[in-house]
């Protein structure tokens, strides 16, 4: 679903990613975790398409498609749905607008009929009920004063009913409380499927308790430096990530 070759991304004078490879194939999870300041969050805001970035070099391809070519929104219609480490605040916009503006326009691109008003409440009633979110969410300010912890389940519940093909989180279990951590654990759960892949950054191992990766990759300096099963992730948490670096180093 999505192949990634010898990216390299700048920012201002940063050259940021070096030469990053990774493919993800439909219906995995992998996980990114690396040292703070490695380019994690560069990695997928460029493949959402978030403006500030240049690609100087590599490829990324969406289902066969050049994914560093298509405009953010254009990604979005197509399935791409990025889960932000900040979740911003949009006043004046209300949740539940957002959610049927977002799902209307995937349905339009894919030549499907505007959502029935009936059917799109029972569908985010059921999904707010998977987030243990109260009802009143909807007619709020989109993550307008809305907490931390509200707002990573926000974006869950954003992706909950979107349904992307490809979807990106970043850092969402940071910030949340030991409950709200498996609530939004079980919503990634409840969307792993055949035809999803889910590629998704953190620093903590305890998230891949919950959501069991297929894939642990270390991005450090900008590199994918290893890769492995979730064995990876545990013997991150006892070792840290400086035998990953003077392996790199040495090789
Ligand atoms: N616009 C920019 N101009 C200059 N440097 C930038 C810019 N954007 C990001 N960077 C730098 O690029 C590096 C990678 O940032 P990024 O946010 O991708 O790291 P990260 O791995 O997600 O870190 P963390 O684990 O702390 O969230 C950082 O050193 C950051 O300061």
């Amino acid at each position: 679903m999505l192949k990634i070759e010898n990216l390299q991304v700048k920012a201002g004078d940063k050259q940021i990613l070096k030469g990053l490879n990774l493919e993800v194939k439909a219906g995995e999870v992998h996980a990114i975790m690396g040292p703070n300041g490695s380019g994690k969050s560069t990695l997928v805001q460029v493949l959402a398409g978030r403006e500030g970035y240049e690609v100087t070099g590599g490829t990324a391809t969406y289902n066969g498609k050049d994914l560093l070519a298509m405009a953010p929104e254009e990604r979005a219609r197509e399935g791409v749905f990025l889960a932000f480490q900040y979740p911003v605040e949009i006043p004046g916009v209300n949740n539940v607008y957002l959610l049927k503006a977002g799902l209307n326009a995937i349905r339009k691109h894919r030549g499907e009929a505007e959502v029935d008003a009936f059917e799109f409440l029972s569908l985010v009633r059921e999904k707010m009920k998977l987030m243990q979110m109260d009802e009143s969410f909807l007619n709020r300010g989109v993550n307008e004063g809305f907490s931390g912890g509200e707002k990573k389940r926000n974006e869950i519940l954003q992706m909950a009913v979107l349904e992307p093909a490809l979807a990106l989180l970043d850092e969402t279990d940071s910030g949340l409380d030991i409950d709200a951590l498996r609530v939004v654990a079980n919503g990634v759960n409840s969307l792993r499927r055949q035809d999803r892949a889910i590629l998704m950054v953190t620093h903590y191992q305890r998230l891949l308790d919950y959501i069991e990766p297929d894939r642990v990759h270390v991005l450090s300096g900008g590199q994918i430096l290893k890769s492995g099963d979730k064995s990876l992730a545990l013997e991150l948490e006892k070792r840290g990530y400086d035998w990953i670096r003077q392996g790199a180093a040495a090789a």
